[in-house]
């Protein structure tokens, strides 16, 4: 009833930071999650990872395209079952590349309504750059294309602590995709993992692109809300995919 009465909005949660709600219509959502459920299975499927300090992550985690291992990146899965990467599929990291005109842009097409033009704001320049008005270009102009995703499991426990995602080479924009139960995402500052930070909800469908000023925020996922995920679904918990350019050769 909420929902009706308040609709979610697209906010800029920080420059260069900005969530879209329910950027991904529900057949997408079911889509992208089968196909996590295939990606999920060995080789190099969902594995749980162990930090140097001798801890592990609650939320459990596969890659497509480059292997992440804290701290770097591989062509395999050097801290799992040592199997090659799976690729990033082309229509993967063609919805990233949309995803971030959407957010930078004014059209909020949404991701069910492929080629819809970002209207008359759009913020994808003549020269095919993306930017806010007329504040930059948020490193995309120069990348190559998307070519890392990084796919989170959070179980009902599962939280995420504040950190940078800063083993890529790219400045180019995070882009990251929401399915299942809701969260609490801490969208913080580029100096310290405190305060001054935002709590923002994100829900199944939700975008949150972040880049420019704010590519290399401190970010963290404190709480997961149980069983607020879609009814039709079909999904305990919460999903995360940051798709990410490498800048790695
Ligand atoms: O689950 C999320 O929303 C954030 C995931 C994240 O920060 C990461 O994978 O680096
Ligand atoms: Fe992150």
């Amino acid at each position: 009833m909420t929902d009706a009465l308040f609709p979610r909005e697209r906010a800029e949660v920080a420059p260069g930071a900005v969530h879209v709600p329910g950027w991904l219509g529900p057949a997408r959502q079911r889509e992208l999650l089968d196909a996590c459920r295939g990606w999920a299975r060995p080789p190099a499927g969902l594995r749980t990872v162990r930090l140097p300090g001798g801890g592990t992550m609650t939320a459990r985690q596969m890659c497509l395209g480059r292997h992440w291992y804290p701290y770097g990146y591989a062509r395999t899965a050097v801290d799992g079952d040592g199997a090659p990467v799976k690729p990033l599929p082309a229509w993967l990291a063609r919805l990233a590349r949309d995803a971030v005109r959407d957010a930078y842009g004014t059209g909020g097409s949404g991701a069910d309504a492929p080629g819809t033009p970002g209207g008359s704001h759009t913020a994808v320049r003549d020269d095919g750059t993306y930017g806010i008005g007329d504040e930059g270009t948020y490193g995309v102009a120069d990348s190559g294309a998307y070519d890392i995703a990084l796919i989170n499991y959070y179980d009902v426990d599962a939280r995420m602590g504040m950190h940078r995602d800063s083993d890529e080479k790219s400045p180019a924009p995070v882009v990251s995709l929401s399915i299942g139960d809701t969260c609490v995402f801490r969208f913080g500052n580029t100096e310290t993992r405190g305060r001054p930070y935002t709590d923002v909800e994100l829900r199944s469908g939700d975008l949150m692109v972040f880049g420019g000023p704010s590519r290399l925020a401190y970010h963290g996922v404190p709480r997961i809300h149980p069983g607020t995920a879609p009814p039709g679904l079909g999904l305990t918990g919460r999903l995360n995919i940051t798709l990410r350019v490498s800048g790695l050769d």
